[in-house]
Formats: C-alpha cells, structure tokens, sequence
C-alpha cells in the first residue's frame, strides 16, 4: 500500500496539494511550525483509492522552498491497517448513503485527529466540518466510543453480565399502561439539557426525578447518558437503576458500535435506542440479534418514510419510535407521527404487531390524544415534564388526569 511523504523545511508554515487531475486540491497549515525540517506523512488523502504512483502531486509551499519535496512509499506494516479502517469507513459512509442516510458516520477527508502524526492532518472546507448537529453527535461519539473502548475491553464487559440480574420488560410495561389507563404508556425521560432547548432544569437530581416520574404513573424511564450534548451520563443511569425506581429503564444513546450494547447493559439499561438516521439496515440487523442476547428491548426510532419503510423491511423488531423531531434540524412537528401510521404503513405495522412510540414534542392531553388517535401505544417525553417543579405533578397535567394509580 502506498502512501505519500511530504518533506518540509523549518519554519514552514503551510502548504498546498494540487493533483494534476482535477482531483480534490487542499491547504495545510503546519501548527505548531516545526523546528526542524520534518517528513509530513499522508497516508489519508482525499482520493485514496486514486492516489498513485502515476498522479504526481504538486507541492506549492508559499514560504520556501526547494526543499519540500513530495515521495510515495509504502505504508509501514502497522498503519496498513488503520488506512484499511479509514477505507472501509469510507464504504460504509456509501453504503449509507444508497440507504437515504445523510449523515457521514466519519469525517469524509480523514480520520478522527488522533490517527495522524505530529501534526494534524486536515482538509479545510473540504467535508470536515459536520454539516448538521447530528453529523457533529456522531462523529463525536465515534471518538468517544473508541477511546472508552480501550479501557474496557468486550470480554471484560461480557464478564461483568455473567452475575448480572435479568432486564425488566420494556415492551410489557409500555402495554400493561395502556390497559391499565387508557393512554398511551408514557416513557418518561430523565433530560438535563439538549442541544436545540438548552439547559431545562438547573437543579437536576436524577434520582429524584425518576423517583417523581414512578410515582406521577410512568410506565418506563428514558435516560439520557450522553455527556457532551445533552448533559447527560452513564453514572445517572446507574444511580436510577440501584435506588429502587422499578421502571424499564431505556438508555438514550447514539449508538453507533456494538460495544455501547454491552456497556449499557453493564451500567443497568433494560432497553436501548437505535437511530435508523444513523444506522444502515446491516447495523440495525446486527444490533437487534445482539439485543436479542443481551436481553435488550431495542426503541428503533424512524422520522420519515424511508427510514419507516427500512425498519418495517427488518425482522425481529417489536418497537418502533417516531420522532416528530428532526435531528438534522431540530424542526418539532407532531403531525409527523401520523403521516407515518397512515395508510398501508398502518397496517402493516398492525399486521406485524410492533408497539409504535409517538415522541418528542408532546406538551397538552391534545397533543397526548391526537398522537394515540394516530395509532399509538406509547409516548416518549422530555421536556414537558422534566420541567415541572414537581414532574409528578408534570405528567398529571400532561395527560390532563392523575395516572398514577
Ligand atoms: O423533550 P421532548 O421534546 O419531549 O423529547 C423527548 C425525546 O423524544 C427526545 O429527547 C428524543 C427523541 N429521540 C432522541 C434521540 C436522541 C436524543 C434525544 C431524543
């Protein structure tokens, strides 16, 4: 495999790649400025795959200076693999695309920054920005997940699950709620913050909340542990799991890696979101039958009509969300969930028996009966009662009647 070393004299400060192809050229800046003439490695060139021998870069340095000069060689036997994994992702970000999905798992020009020397490699303008929230969660949570990854191993993960105690029933919750009170069950979620409304509440006790959720007549608790976003943890998920709240407790993740299944089964999740915007069908697939081993109750959670009609073509899923948010845009509208069960799709959600989730955006019992008018069974809510004094008293006012008994 080959790859292409770019000497650079001291104290240069950038430089600039023009294939002679009309291939994608790009700018480099150096920081900080190297001290010493140096070799500045690309293996992750835009083109990769048309990156060879035969097309000679040209190198334009604005400082200097005969001595950037530009050579191919081969990759050393370690870093084949990470220009494999930098290819493969590079795959998968079309195989998603073919699939409807906009987002690109990875930034497109290169790997997350702590795969590349010295100095870091990136295209300015070209592809490295994220082109929407989601895109930025994602590519976020790639790093993340990696490097959690590497303080713990699968198999110290799996070994962890051999004492730990069943999940509770997720779906059976959700059900028996809504024959207990006539309303969809409600998966009431423990939310700090998010990136589209901010903080909801400054004084944020999770425990406290979730204990406040059981009692206001919730059928099951949504966690969300994600840091950087939404304020969020894992270790909020395990103090509302070891204080005796008995809910279904769903962890509210971007998953992205099957790892995150284990850990969230680790840290006390009974259930686990799966974003059919981030996820291509093989994903999906693989995670459900991990689900499936782990005891996991998988929320799959669709916004539109393709990613409905992907997750309809998948078996072995018995839950679906609706987001009537676009993650994309953070653009709420709750006639979403409806143009969703419509029609043939209806049925054959119907015909499948899968329990379909109504959620984001849900504020009045008009909201509440015009999403179970729609076909649904369960809701999932945040923000309306999250930001309650007292978010018992939250969802009384939500469903417009006290559910708690
Ligand atoms: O606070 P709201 O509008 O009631 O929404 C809750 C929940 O639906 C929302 O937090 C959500 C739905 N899907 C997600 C995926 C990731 C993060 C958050 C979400």
């Amino acid at each position: 495999m080959e790859c292409m070393n770019v000497m650079i004299s001291a104290r240069t400060t950038s430089f600039a790649v023009k294939p002679p192809h009309g291939l994608l050229s790009f700018q480099h800046s150096l920081n900080p400025i190297p001290q010493k003439s140096a070799v500045f490695k690309l293996t992750q060139t835009p083109n990769y795959s048309s990156f060879k021998r035969s097309s000679f870069l040209h190198i334009r340095s604005q400082q200097l200076d005969e001595s950037t000069t530009v050579s191919e060689t081969k990759v050393p036997e370690g870093d084949v693999l990470k220009v494999k994994e930098w290819e493969v992702s590079m795959f998968h970000n079309e195989v998603a695309a073919s699939q409807g999905i906009k987002i690109r798992r990875r930034p497109p020009t290169g790997p997350p920054l702590h795969y590349v020397g010295p100095f870091e490699f990136r295209l300015q303008n070209e592809g490295n920005t994220p082109r929407n929230i989601l895109e930025e969660i994602v590519w976020n949570k790639d790093v993340e997940v990696s490097q959690m990854k590497e303080k713990r191993s699968l198999v110290a993960l799996k070994k962890q699950l051999d004492n730990a105690p069943p999940t509770r029933d997720f779906i059976g919750a959700l059900k028996e709620a809504n024959k207990r009170t006539g309303f969809p069950g409600l998966i009431a979620e423990v939310k700090k913050a998010s990136p589209s409304r901010g903080v909801l509440r400054e004084d944020f006790d999770p425990v406290q909340i979730a204990k406040a959720y059981e009692k206001g007549g919730a059928a099951c608790l949504s966690v969300l542990t994600d840091q950087k976003f939404f304020q969020g943890s894992f270790e909020n998920l395990e103090a509302i799991k070891s204080s005796g709240v008995q809910c279904p407790l769903l962890c509210k993740e971007f998953v992205i890696d099957a790892w995150q299944l284990f850990y969230a089964r680790v840290k006390g999740a009974d259930a686990i979101l799966l974003i059919a915007a981030v996820l291509p069908d093989l994903d999906i697939k693989y995670m459900i039958k991990i689900c499936k081993l782990l005891g996991l109750t998988a929320l799959v959670e669709v916004h539109d009509e393709r990613e409905m009609d992907r997750v309809l073509d998948i078996e072995g899923i018995e839950l679906v969300g609706i987001n009537n948010r676009d993650l994309g845009t953070f653009k709420v509208d709750i006639s979403n969930t409806k143009k969703l069960l419509e029609g043939e799709r209806g049925q054959k959600i119907r015909d499948k028996g899968i329990t379909v989730v109504g959620e984001s955006g849900l504020f009045t019992p008009a909201d509440i009966a015009y999403v179970q008018e729609a076909g649904v069974k369960a809701v999932l809510v945040g923000e309306s009662i999250v930001k309650q004094n007292d978010p018992s008293i939250g969802i009384a006012q939500l469903f417009g009647k006290d559910i708690s008994s």
